[in-house]
């Protein structure tokens, strides 16, 4: 069921948040990736300790932030280092254990929890929604061909099939989403807008997806691509357009400001509604050479462009409902939602 846009189009949001990678294991090797670590070097986080989470949540509190983002590698749980240390803490998989932490966040904080962590079963996410207010992925592109490429040869959870079935188990079970396309990792323009076509497709049949990023692929030493060029603006722009086009004003789009610091209020201009996630205390670990505006930065730049800045929730205000949040998850998303509306 569609739900209608109550969306004021002269704002621009953004999410405070606290970015927690609860571990940098990961069974994939994307030829992008910066975040992912070797379990055997020492100095990886194989797991946060649920101590340290909440430790650094208590901190986000005091920044007033309102999302606990949890991103992590996908199933790290296929690793022994990692299976050794769930079992220490007393749990035998990951799913179990982001459970038990974005629990603890609702009990013991105020922050409402998101956690991106690439794919899973249809079972761990019934599980996990009754404790995120929204979930994402990245469907990054539907092309099989990438499969085959630098970017995802050893990254068997990119298989477009794989992550169009957890974008869509997601739409079953009603849970607010995060999705979108990362540019500039080998893809065609084609590529780019048959992408579009098939979340488009999956949010007429379900309508569950809140918002759309378009993130532009961004180089760093170490990583395998490192010698391949970033996408340009012009091929950004594109794809906010055409993204705004095939959407309208029914899900937001969003391109992080960090990535694109010189360039940012373009795509304002082209259509974008959403800077997502911002945070005045973690670094993007996704992104490590981007740091975050600050507040007063990103209100300054989204003015100039003549628009207005408003703090969001993890949860898109049109999902704020007992349809999509059992409720204690309502209760708390609409008390928060009261402290920024004041
Ligand atoms: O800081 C980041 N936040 C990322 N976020 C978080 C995002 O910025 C906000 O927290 C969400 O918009 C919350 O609604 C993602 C969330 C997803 O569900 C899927 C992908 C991303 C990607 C990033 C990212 O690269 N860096
Ligand atoms: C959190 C999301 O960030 C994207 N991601 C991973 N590596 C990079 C990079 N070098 N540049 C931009 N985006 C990246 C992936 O799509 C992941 O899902
Ligand atoms: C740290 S990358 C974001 C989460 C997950 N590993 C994915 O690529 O989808
Ligand atoms: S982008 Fe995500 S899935 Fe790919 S290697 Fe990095 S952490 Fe793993």
């Amino acid at each position: 069921m569609k739900i209608a846009n109550t969306r004021s189009t002269n704002k621009i949001s953004f999410s405070k948040n606290v970015f927690i990678p609860l571990t940098e294991v990961c069974k994939n090797n994307c030829g992008y990736c910066a975040f992912k670590k070797d379990p055997l070097n020492p100095d990886t986080i194989i797991l946060k300790t649920p101590d340290e989470v909440l430790k650094l949540l208590m901190e986000a509190e005091k920044f007033n932030c309102k999302e606990a983002l949890f991103t992590m590698g996908e199933d790290a749980d296929t690793e022994k280092a990692v299976q050794d240390k769930l079992k220490e803490l007393g749990y035998s998989n990951m799913g179990d254990y982001i459970y038990s932490i974005c629990k603890m966040t609702l009990d013991k904080t105020s922050l409402l929890p998101h956690t991106n962590a690439g794919n899973f079963s249809y079972e761990t996410m019934q599980k996990l929604k009754e404790v995120n207010v929204s979930m994402g992925m990245m469907l990054e592109n539907v092309s099989p061909r990438l499969m085959e490429t630098i970017a995802h040869e050893k990254s068997p959870g990119k298989d477009p099939k794989i992550r169009l079935e957890t974008i869509e188990n997601a739409g079953k079970l009603k849970i607010p989403y995060t999705t979108g396309l990362l540019i500039g990792i080998g893809e065609t323009k084609e590529e780019i807008a048959e992408s579009l076509l098939a979340l488009k497709d999956l949010q007429d049949k379900y309508g569950h997806i809140q918002e759309i990023i378009i993130q532009n692929f961004t180089t760093s030493p170490g990583i395998e691509m490192c010698d391949y060029s970033e996408p340009s603006l012009l091929d950004m722009i594109r794809t906010v357009c055409v993204g705004k086009i095939i959407f309208k004003d029914e899900v937001s789009i969003q391109v992080p400001p960090n990535l694109n610091l010189e360039t940012n209020q373009i795509f304002l201009l082209c259509g974008t509604d959403d800077w997502g996630g911002v945070s005045p205390l973690t670094d993007d670990y996704v992104n490590p050479t981007s740091p975050w505006p600050t507040f007063n930065q990103l209100e300054r730049l989204t003015m100039d462009a003549g628009y207005k800045l408003q703090e969001r929730l993890a949860i898109y205000k049109k999902y704020i409902t007992p349809e999509y949040l059992n409720d204690n998850l309502l209760d708390k998303a609409s008390n928060l939602l009261k402290s920024i509306e004041k």
